[in-house]
Order: structure tokens, then sequence, then C-alpha cells
């Protein structure tokens, strides 16, 4: 039977905290994703003093959850908001140092354009939207980069096929890597796996300056930025810090995702970065069979939800099979050819005449 994401929010709801209620109705559980055998989520502790005191119950809850029959895989972060004691480098950032958050909004030397691209709930595709997207671009002569910025589950070494450590030959500068015509880094090469780590708004920050600042991105049209699902301090830190051309928001037509959305489109205008637009993803199911169109997360919200909004349906994707499996298997279904390739290509097409990428 599948795991459910009541199941797991079940078992959260017995960890009772010392100082009253429990981890799900103090509203402590973030980002949670099931995806198959594999559940992901996020502690958010109140300051970094209280994160670093919860790494007991952090453990505990990975545990109790790993226990969920049909759970394989348990992955949980802690992060917190709040001031830091003492800014440190993030656990296992190893790579050039730890540089000084800057004051005002930094250019990334060499890129034209950064497109942020998020979401309000995490499992909406906003990944999978990513790396097609940026495969796309490449594919119609852009000169792209993807920026896997997703602390929470870094899922772009997968979705792009390549999985090793970026070379540093002087310590201080990070040389990318390449794949299906796109230059890649990701936050993913630089933590050592099955570590915790508890973020902290200053080690964002660095972590998140040093992959814009150090990485040798070269000459590019247009850099892709896969941020983590939701309103945390990642999107705060990049928004505020970094000039970007601005930010598209993926959703899936249910309600609970769309409402998540117009939070991160509403964050998005409090931090004046301007929505390029919304892609719905998971429209419509397809049946390969008889062509039966079924709409299984309901029929129209994110067009409505834009048009409210005011602004731009940048694309629909539907729910197909061979786009997980594509992702799963490390080439993103853009770098093939048929409907969903083309569907990718049509988006791309939009963004570089809208002179975005
Ligand atoms: N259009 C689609 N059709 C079928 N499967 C899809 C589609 N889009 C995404 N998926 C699958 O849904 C799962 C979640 O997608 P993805 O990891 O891209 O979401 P996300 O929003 O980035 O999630 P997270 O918040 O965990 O990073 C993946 O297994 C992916 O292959």
């Amino acid at each position: 039977m599948a795991v459910t994401e009541s199941q797991v929010l079940d078992v959260l709801g017995r960890f009772d905290l010392p100082d009253g209620g429990d981890l799900v109705s103090r509203d402590m559980v973030r980002a949670l994703v099931v995806d198959g055998d594999t559940v992901r989520f996020v502690i958010e502790a109140a300051s970094p003093q209280v994160a670093q005191q919860m790494e007991p119950l952090r453990k505990a809850a990975e545990n109790a959850v790993g226990r969920i029959e049909g759970v394989a895989r348990v992955s949980v972060a802690l992060t917190a908001h709040g001031p830091a004691a003492a800014p440190k480098e993030p656990p296992s950032l190893k790579i050039g140092g730890h540089p000084k958050p800057q004051q005002g909004p930094m250019k990334v030397a060499g890129v034209k354009s950064i497109i942020a691209i998020g979401s309000g709930k995490g499992g909406v595709g906003k990944s999978t939207v990513s790396s097609n997207l940026a495969v796309a671009l490449a594919k119609q002569g852009r000169r792209v980069g993807l920026l896997d910025a997703d602390i929470y589950g870094p899922s772009q070494p997968r979705m792009m096929g390549i999985n090793k450590r970026p070379a540093s030959p002087d310590g201080k500068t990070i040389i990318p890597l390449h794949s299906h015509g796109v230059t890649l880094m990701s936050i993913g090469f630089m933590l050592e796996e099955d570590k915790a780590v508890v973020w902290r708004g200053p080690m964002l920050m660095g972590a998140l300056q040093q992959m814009l600042g150090q990485v040798q991105w070269g000459e590019l049209d247009v850099l892709i930025v896969d941020l983590p699902p939701g309103t945390g301090d990642v999107q705060l830190t990049l928004c505020q810090k970094t000039e970007i051309s601005g930010a598209i928001v993926v959703s899936t037509p249910q309600d609970v995702a769309l409402i998540d959305a117009r939070k991160a489109i509403d964050m998005f205008g409090t931090l004046k970065t301007p929505v390029l637009g919304l892609i719905e993803n998971m429209s419509t199911y397809v049946c390969p069979n008889c062509g039966h169109e079924a709409h299984l997360f309901g029929h129209g919200g994110v067009a409505a939800e834009a048009d409210k909004m005011g602004v731009p349906l940048l694309g629909q994707l539907p729910i197909d099979l061979d786009t997980r499996l594509a992702g799963d298997g490390g080439k993103p279904i853009a770098a093939g050819d048929g409907a969903m390739a083309e569907a990718y290509g049509r988006i791309a097409e939009g963004l570089i005449k809208g002179g975005i990428a």
C-alpha cells in the first residue's frame, strides 16, 4: 500500500515538545514530500539554538517515520529562523571556504539572466520543470546553467544523470559539471551523504553565494535556479542578494497546491522579484490505451489563478509516466523528441521571445 502524508503526520503528531504541543500542532513540519517509498521533510525550529537542541528529536522522528510500513528512505533536515549565534561554515561545504555575505544585490559574472523556479509546495514537479526547461533552452541554442539550490532534497544530479564532485583546482573556484548541454551545479554535490544538516540563515547565504560567485559558470544567456519548495531563507537570500530577472512558480491544479503557489507569488511580490509566470504541471492525465483525458488534480485551477493574480500562464504539462522515468533515469524528457519535449520547447521559446532567456 502506498505511504500517505497523513500517515507520516500521524506519527509526527506523537512527538511532544517540552514546552507544549507536538511537532505537527506547532506547525514545525515543513516541505513534507512522500515520493513512493521515500519520505522527506524539514523540522523548522524557532531559533538556531533551539535547532541544535532538537537533533535527538530529529533523529527519533526520522527513525519513527522509517518504521512506517512501505517507507524505505527518510530524510529529515532541521532548519531555524532568526539570527544565529555565530555564522559558521556549512557543515560539509568545504570547497573554497565561506565568502562573506554581500551587502547589495550581487551580479553573477558572465550571466545575462537568472530565473528562479519556485513552488509553494513540495512534490509538484519544480525540479522536473527546472531540468527540462534548462535542456529545452539549451536545445534552442541558448547557453544555459542550472543551479540546484534545493537544500532539502537536491535532485538535479539524479535528474541530469551526473553525480560526481566538481573539481576545485585552486581551492577557491569551482568547476561546474556539464550534462545534456547544460552547465550544472548542485548543492547536493557539496554535502556529505546521509549527514543531517542544520542550516542556518547565514550558512544558507554563504552556500548560495559560494555557488553563484565561485562557480566558473562561464558566459551564460540564462541561469535557472531550482529553489527549495516554500517561502524560506533560500528564496529570501536569492531574491535580496542577487540580481535576478524573475521567478517562475510551478503548481499542480489542486486547491492545496494553489493556495501555496499564491503564497509563493505573494512572497516574490514582497521581495520585488517579478513573477514571470505560472506553469501548471500534472494538469491532465491522458490514458495511453484509450486516449481518455482525466483531470486527476482538478481542472483549470492554475489558469484561473494566473488570471486572478495578473501573471502569465507559461505552459500546461500533463501527467506523463515517461517524464518521471526519464527524470529518474538521468535523461530529461526534453532531451528527446515527442509531445512532452515539444511542450517544454514551446515554454522555452516563449521565454526567449520575451527576452528573458
Ligand atoms: N508531469 C509529470 N508527470 C509525471 N510525473 C511527474 C511529472 N512532473 C514531475 N513528476 C514526478 O513527480 C515527482 C516529484 O517531482 P519533482 O521532484 O520534480 O518535484 P519537486 O516539486 O521539485 O519536489 P521537491 O519539492 O521534493 O523538490 C518525481 O518523481 C517526478 O519524476
